[in-house]
């Protein structure tokens, strides 16, 4: 098996999880593939016994690969998602973050799950992502123009509300009077659209939600709708620029620039175990079931 291996950062707990990934392939006939900035730093720590073969872009992952582990939290499993693409491999999250509502391995699991991987027992939960297009698209996004989590225009350069025209499949909506407006995918429905009173998708959900950030019209709600819809929106504002966030990453576009958002026609695929499933993790992650009365 051919394992990608990738992290953002180094921590004092890092080497503890590389070791106990290690003890696992041991067992194993493994082909292990460091990403690159990522290995400079393991390597200058001196925790490998012996040189890897390194990747340095999404160009150097292929098909011949069977899995991409992600070592971190949920930013850095936002980040493992630029690196597969629309290359269908598999990740999986080893959460050495805080909440890892994606990375879903806990440290103290690695043993007792990663051997799963081998026993091919576990399940694939395919993420729909959304696409970005607009005349004179940023260079900057280098293709990078989709995101796992949500789409977001928001001010820029004034504490003003932007006005956001929105139409669905050509038909108008709304001008939302806020500080922005979310796209989310049902993933994203669980990070920034949750935190602005959007409702959480289950991953499978055929839906969007569009959710206003702080809207003046007090009557806007959250919108569930098909995600085969194509949704225009058009920024005007005091301000020249607004801004648009893809998952983690973010770029200044001209005001009463039309966007065009759209399903990507690939997914993501995250690796789910049993008991790590959606829905353990909303119970576990979410708090619901701390609620001592039931
Ligand atoms: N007010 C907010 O809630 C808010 C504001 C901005 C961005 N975000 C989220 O942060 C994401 C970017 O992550 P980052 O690491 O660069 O920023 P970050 O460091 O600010 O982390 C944001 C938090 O959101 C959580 N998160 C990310 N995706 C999630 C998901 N799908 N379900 C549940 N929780 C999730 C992360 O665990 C982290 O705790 C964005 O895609 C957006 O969803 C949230
Ligand atoms: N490779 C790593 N090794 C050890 N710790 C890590 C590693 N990557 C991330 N972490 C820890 O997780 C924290 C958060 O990481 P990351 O930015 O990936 O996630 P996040 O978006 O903040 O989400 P979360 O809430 O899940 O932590 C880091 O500040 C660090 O403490």
């Amino acid at each position: 098996m051919k394992i990608a291996i990738y992290g953002q950062y180094y921590k004092e707990n890092t080497q503890e999880i590389i070791s106990k990934i290690f003890t696992v392939f041991k067992n194993y006939t493994v082909e292990i593939v460091f990403e690159s900035n990522f290995y400079k730093v393991i390597e200058e720590e001196k925790i490998l016994q012996q040189p890897f073969p390194i990747f340095n872009s999404h160009k150097d992952l292929d098909g011949s690969f069977d899995m991409f582990i992600s070592i971190g939290g949920d930013g850095t499993m936002l980040r493992a998602a630029t690196f597969v693409r629309d290359k269908n491999i598999p990740i999986l999250g080893i959460n050495a973050g805080r909440l890892g509502f994606l990375a879903t391995v806990p440290q103290e699991s690695i043993e007792k799950l990663l051997p799963l991987i081998f026993e091919k027992n576990y399940n694939i939960s395919s993420r729909t992502l959304l696409s970005l297009d607009y005349e004179g698209k940023d260079e900057s996004l280098d293709n990078l123009d989709y995101a796992l989590n949500e789409i977001t225009v928001s001010r820029k350069d004034t504490t003003s509300m932007i006005t956001v025209e929105t139409r669905l499949d050509g038909d108008y909506l709304n001008s939302y009077w806020a500080d922005g407006l979310i796209i989310s995918t049902p993933t994203g429905s669980t990070g920034y659209s949750l935190s602005c009173g959007g409702p959480i998708l289950t991953p499978g959900a055929n839906s969007l939600v569009i959710t206003p950030i702080a809207p003046h019209n007090l009557n806007a709600r959250p919108l569930v709708i098909p995600d085969d819809t194509y949704i225009e929106l058009k920024v005007s504002s005091r301000e020249e620029q607004h801004l648009v966030s893809l998952d983690s990453r973010i770029i200044a576009v001209e005001t009463e620039t039309i966007l065009k958002i759209q399903k990507t026609d690939f997914k993501i695929n995250l690796v789910e175990f049993p008991h790590e499933k959606f829905l353990d993790t909303l119970r576990k992650k979410l708090l619901w079931g701390e609620d001592k009365r039931n």
